[in-house]
């Protein structure tokens, strides 16, 4: 018989903050040498649990066990040798990667003794995570964010953990990035630490999670083992039986083609040295940007919604009467109609001081001013109380600050705020991030429909499953320009992955946008 020797154990543990209770009376089990990942919509505790675990939180009730005793401050969690990675990638913009490294254990280290040792033992570990060599000087602030989200996974591991708890850790990783991620937490296991998973990524689960503890409504309601985790199964498991079960995304076939594309893009050159391309994107249709980190894909979805201009070239939308406008900022692009939802909620989404309900209506407020400029609030609050429906965004009362909302809930207001602006062109980059299964597919089937009724939805995803059903194209981009544009029954996961390496598979389709600029 094997024994397994039980690292963590969690016992009737709640904890309520105000009048929501973000876990009741939860039990949780854990063995050294094993990847137990937490599952559970947004908003059922996952990020709680963690907390608690990791000494940030205690708890209103119950007891924690971790490696022998229960904990009380994160500075205790981490003498016993335990490492959290949060969901929001936490970083010292101003330091060094190498400061960030060891920053808390003690003081700096950009001068003094082991500098020397610990210069090499971070660069092994940086490159063997970022694929290259690092400036380890360099400050973190001017870094793209999968590196920082590599400064902090690599923080945690140089501490040799025994627990390693990574909560939407892999969230900002593109594909090549996740599969070194997985073979670290393979090398931990091997070597016998606990690694706790929080993640909504299902292919990630399965590929890795020896088994799965499934939260609802902060209740733990049951444990998978590797065998049993199926996305169904999970579905089933989390999902409160008052909620209303999305359907399956179908993709509508009544594509208006040969219509004046709503947005295009002539000659675009997206960096100085990358080859120029064309671009178009008709009404009704939804086109799924693709590939490696950094390959142009964000920039372009960013030239699209007015961010940062392109390098050369022109995005163009089609205004009142088929006229064409050049879009000349964000401001300009969201009054055309263009609608931005961005991955990364912390820098670009958010407002963090602004309430639930500010943050919301933000985005409405220029469409929806009653006579005189007077903002109708009223009106913006129904509309709020409709998307809250809509999109199942688990909030308190809308006035409390947007923070306080579960990291998915908050996406969820920024994607209920793109809708509201009534807009003809949704840009959304890497939308998913942090949000779970079932509103996903809420998000889908919204896009669907809203693409059905003339709407047009450019979706940059890190995951290629998510264009599998949903996207009627998918442009791939390689060093810095359009590589292959894949539609219909060509788009699948191995030519997408091929034309993200850059490979022939596929089929190659010349978009010819002469006709309609
Ligand atoms: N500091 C806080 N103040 C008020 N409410 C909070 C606070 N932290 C969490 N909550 C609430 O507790 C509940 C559980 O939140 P938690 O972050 O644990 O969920 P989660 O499962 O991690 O969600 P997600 O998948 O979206 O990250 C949510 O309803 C959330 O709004």
């Amino acid at each position: 018989m094997t024994s397994f020797k039980t690292t963590i154990r969690l016992s009737g543990v709640s904890k309520s903050f105000g009048e929501t209770r973000a876990l009741t009376d939860a039990n949780f089990e854990a063995r050294a040498g094993e990847v137990h990942a937490i599952v559970g919509e947004n908003g059922s505790g996952k990020s709680t649990l963690a907390k608690i675990m990791s000494g940030v939180l205690s708890p209103d009730a119950g007891t924690v066990d971790i490696l022998g005793g229960p904990i009380r401050s994160p500075i205790e969690a981490k003498a016993r040798g335990l490492a959290t990675i949060f969901q929001e990638v936490l970083v010292a913009d101003h330091a060094s990667i190498l400061d960030n490294l060891y920053v808390g254990r003690d003081g700096l280290v950009s001068h003094g003794a082991g500098r020397a040792e610990r210069l090499a033992e971070a660069q092994q570990v940086m490159t063997r995570f970022v694929g290259e060599a690092v400036d380890l000087d360099a400050p973190v602030g001017g870094l793209p964010l999968s590196v920082k989200q590599w400064v902090v996974i690599a923080r945690a591991v140089l501490r040799r953990p025994k627990i390693l708890i990574l909560d939407e850790s892999s969230a900002a990783l593109d594909l090549g990035a996740t599969q070194r991620l997985h073979q670290e937490i393979d090398r931990l296991r091997g070597e016998g630490a606990t690694v706790l998973i929080v993640t909504h990524r299902i292919a990630e689960l399965v590929r890795i999670a020896d088994r799965a503890t499934i939260l609802r409504d902060g209740k733990a309601v049951g444990v998978l083992d590797r065998h049993e985790i199926t996305e169904e199964r999970l579905l089933k498991m989390m999902t409160p039986a008052d909620r209303v079960q999305a359907t399956q995304p179908t993709l509508s076939a009544n594509l208006r083609q040969g219509a004046t594309p709503v947005i295009s893009a002539l000659g675009v050159r997206l960096q100085p040295e990358a080859r120029p391309f064309d671009f178009a994107l008709m009404p009704g249709m939804i086109v799924g940007l693709a590939g490696l980190d950094g390959q142009g894909q964000d920039l372009f979805a960013k030239a699209l919604a007015g961010i940062a201009p392109p390098a050369d070239g022109e995005v163009v939308v089609a205004g009142d009467g088929g006229r064409q406008h050049v879009v000349a900022g964000l401001a300009d692009a969201s009054a055309q109609g263009i609608a931005w939802v961005s991955g990364d909620r912390k820098r670009e989404g958010i407002l963090p001081q602004q309430s639930i309900f500010e943050n919301f209506a933000i985005g409405v407020y220029h469409r929806r001013l009653k006579p005189f400029g007077v903002v109708d609030k009223a009106a913006a609050r129904r509309l709020f109380a409709r998307e809250i429906q809509r999109l199942s965004i688990k909030t308190g009362p809308v006035m409390n600050r947007i923070t306080s909302l579960s990291g998915g809930n908050q996406q969820k207001v920024l994607i209920s705020r793109a809708f509201a602006s009534d807009p003809r062109v949704i840009v959304l980059n890497d939308p998913a991030r942090g949000v779970d299964l079932n509103t996903k597919r809420d998000l889908y089937r919204e896009l669907q429909t809203f693409a059905a009724a003339g709407g047009a939805v450019v979706y940059l995803s890190s995951e290629i499953e998510e264009f599998l059903g949903f996207a009627h194209r998918v442009d791939v981009f390689v060093q810095g320009s359009l590589f292959r544009s894949l539609s219909g029954d060509a788009i699948g996961e191995d030519s997408v992955l091929s034309a993200m390496f850059g490979q022939a598979a596929g089929t190659h389709v010349d978009i010819d946008v002469s006709e309609a600029v």
